[in-house]
């Protein structure tokens, strides 16, 4: 049986790189029950006073895209997430699904039936680009969701197996 990799990565990873580089939610928030200090952890930092009833929004994409927790951002590589890299990854640099108790209940699902998905597709047709596919891909900056200007349009071509 033809076994789908996506450029000999595997595809756990390449998903895991995707949200990272464009996650579906760009931002969180949270509002603040109680008054809270956020002490400084570094030279030159200063206190930051948290109010009862402040909003905080939390910048998924900022962090997914800063270089001191992801080097060179722009460039997709899912061996960033790999068992000799994972523990680089500073923790809560990476939210695609949130964190903490009201973090996303369908994470899991979510991965699996994206799994699920490609695993089918690329087992019959490697997906390829045609005429309509927007390359490079232009973010719709009107959306608070991460959607493309002109949708996502690809070709499926059928494997001969
Ligand atoms: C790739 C797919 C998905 C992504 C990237 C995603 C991302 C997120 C994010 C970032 C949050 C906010 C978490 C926070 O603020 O800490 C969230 C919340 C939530 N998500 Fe998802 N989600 C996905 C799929 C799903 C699916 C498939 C379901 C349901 C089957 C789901 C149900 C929910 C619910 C109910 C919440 C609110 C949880 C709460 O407030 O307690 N999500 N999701």
């Amino acid at each position: 049986m033809h076994v789908p990799t996506v450029t000999g990565t595997n595809l756990s990873l390449f998903i895991t790189e995707t949200l990272r580089k464009w996650p579906n939610n760009v931002a969180s928030d949270r509002v603040c029950t109680k008054p809270y200090t956020i002490e400084p952890s570094k030279p030159g930092e200063v206190p930051i006073h948290l109010e009862k009833g402040v909003t905080i929004f939390i910048p998924i994409y900022g962090l997914h895209h800063d270089y001191r927790y992801f080097p060179h951002p722009e460039r997709f590589d899912p061996e960033r997430f790999s068992d000799e890299n994972k523990d680089k990854i500073v923790p809560y640099s990476y939210l695609p699904f949130g964190a903490g108790p009201r973090n996303c209940i369908g994470s899991r699902f979510a991965l699996l039936e994206t799994k699920a998905v490609f695993f089918h597709l690329l087992s019959h047709f490697e997906i390829v680009p045609i005429s309509k596919t927007q390359i490079p891909l232009r973010i719709n900056k009107k959306s608070f969701s991460f959607i493309s200007e002109d949708g996502f349009w690809l070709g499926l071509k059928k494997l001969s197996l």
